[in-house]
């Protein structure tokens, strides 16, 4: 029976998660709706009550074609005729990443046919874990395999769910191109109200594909960075893409002038059942905290999950996220409740979502930055970081700080221009950035310009023209205005 790990079931029959329903018609359910793998993980009951469970789910899982492990007991897996037995590695009291890479790789050595790499995120369903890894954790595992002469397959183990299994399969690619061949999930199929469609929308996701390839440069040199920014603007001017922006009420009609001037359809709901219909259409999302209620946050994640699911991009402007314990509160529910394919904010608020993210040993713990997210810290120097390539934008003008909403306006530019230019992230927001940041500076330098009052009509208008140069191919606009350095990691 072929071993396809791809979504892995680990049974849990205590009643906090099997909620008095029977672990096989839960198991038959979660097989039905596509489960590949069914690990039967029981702790509690005697030897016969084992091989009595088992027997039973063994029974059932032949009739899907799907392997059947035992956790622990390999007398009760001969005893049932189960396909394979998981076994732990009881002495691992650490919580260090180097000596958990040993111990995966003594593993591979021994003959395991498959690594759980956990946990990945804390979990109730067990909390005596020695350490949570992140998906930055299960990356450097990842690349410790790979240069291993056997290969071995892995799963993710630990809070994985519907709302974070495509951020964990994405984000967990190492440097060397080794991914997880799946993810193993305990509560978020057993404890479901409907294990099968529980499992059918697990699957549905770890199928869309990632948002952007993962293409980089062919040189991170700020030259050949500046050669391809008109190109991109061209590319997204012509798109015309919709971005649709749950953004603060102060600054909300600013924002989508400045999309309607920069060639972008703005859509302005702050609805989240609303987003389901709207990330069909290929455009991006933009949460801005900037006015907070008590009702956002769940309506941030509902919009969250459909953007995801449909593999759109998701923008992250943590407005004032440091300020207040709420404001804390909600950058960390957001942070656990989806992917953000950019964060963008200032110096404080940057730090806060990457402090609210971390743990005591500086391990990232709820979202980790790679290759496959953006960072955009904003100031009077802009900084753009991948992961992989950080580029300092000292384009723009002192103007854009004397009104507000200009800086939340970044953030609905940037959702466009992901959500137009898909081949590599970093050269969106950057060809995003210059071309508003060079339109501020072109506003500034009019005559008739003398203040806060007069910038903003001409920076609109500058925004405009721009783009309709854009549009017809003309890249004379960028030439030499282009304020970028590459800084070495
Ligand atoms: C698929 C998968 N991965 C990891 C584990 C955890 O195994 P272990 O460390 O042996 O811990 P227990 O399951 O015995 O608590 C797993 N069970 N399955
Ligand atoms: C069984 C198990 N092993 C883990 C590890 O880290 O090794 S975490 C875990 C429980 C995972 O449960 P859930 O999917 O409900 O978070």
């Amino acid at each position: 029976m072929a071993l396809d790990l791809s979504l892995y079931l680990v049974t849990d029959s205590t009643p906090a998660i099997l909620r008095g329903h029977d672990i096989c018609k839960v198991v038959e359910e979660a097989l039905k709706g596509g489960v590949t793998v069914v690990q039967y993980r029981d702790k509690k009951s005697d030897t016969g009550d084992l091989v009595k469970t088992a027997k039973k789910l063994h029974e059932i899982t032949r009739r899907y074609n799907v392997p059947l492990i035992i956790n622990d007991r390999v007398d009760v897996a001969i005893a049932s005729g189960a396909e394979g037995v998981h076994l732990g590695q009881d002495d691992m009291s650490t919580t260090k990443p180097s000596r958990i890479r040993r111990h995966a790789v003594k593993a591979v050595e021994e003959g395991a046919d498959y690594l759980g790499i956990g946990t990945i995120f804390a979990t109730p369903t067990k909390t005596n874990t020695k350490s949570i890894i992140g998906t930055a954790g299960a990356k450097i595992i990842l690349d410790s395999l790979s240069r291993l002469d056997r290969s071995v397959s892995t799963v993710a183990i630990g809070g994985i769910n519907l709302s974070n299994v495509q951020r964990v399969l994405y984000q967990s690619a190492g440097q060397s191109g080794k991914q997880l061949d799946g993810v193993a999930v305990v509560s978020a199929i057993m404890a479901a109200d409907d294990p099968k469609s529980a499992a059918e929308e697990i699957k549905k996701i770890m199928a869309v594909p990632p948002p952007f390839a993962t293409r980089q440069l062919s040189s991170p040199r700020e030259s050949e960075l500046a050669t391809d920014v008109p190109g991109v603007v061209q590319q997204v001017v012509t798109a015309h893409p919709i971005v649709h922006s749950m953004i603060n009420f102060v600054v909300a009609n600013f924002v989508a002038n400045v999309a309607i001037a920069a060639g972008v359809s703005p859509i302005m709901s702050q609805y989240g059942d609303e987003a389901k219909d709207l990330a069909v259409h290929g455009g991006g999302l933009v949460i801005n905290m900037g006015t907070l209620t008590s009702a956002s946050v769940t309506e941030y994640l509902k919009a969250i999950k459909a953007y995801n699911s449909n593999g759109n991009p998701v923008v992250l402007d943590p407005v004032g996220a440091g300020a207040t314990a709420i404001r804390r509160g909600a950058v960390k529910t957001l942070m656990a409740g989806g992917y953000f394919d950019l964060i963008k904010g200032n110096e404080r608020e940057i730090k806060e979502v990457y402090g609210n993210t971390t743990n005591e040993q500086g391990t990232q713990r709820g979202v980790d930055s790679g290759p496959r997210n953006v960072v955009l810290l904003t100031g009077s120097t802009d900084y753009l970081s991948d992961g992989n390539r950080v580029i300092a934008v000292k384009n723009g003008h002192e103007l854009l700080s004397r009104a507000t909403g200009t800086g939340c306006a970044v953030g609905t530019i940037c959702g466009a221009y992901l959500a137009a230019f898909r081949d590599d992230k970093l050269l969106a927001v950057l060809a995003g950035l210059l071309m508003y940041e060079i339109a501020a500076e072109n506003a500034a330098a009019k005559d008739t310009v003398q203040g806060p009052g007069t910038f903003l009509p001409a920076f609109l208008d500058e925004i405009y023209s721009i783009v309709q140069k854009a549009s017809q191919g003309e890249h004379t606009w960028f030439e030499g205005r282009a304020k970028i350095e590459h800084i070495a990691l």
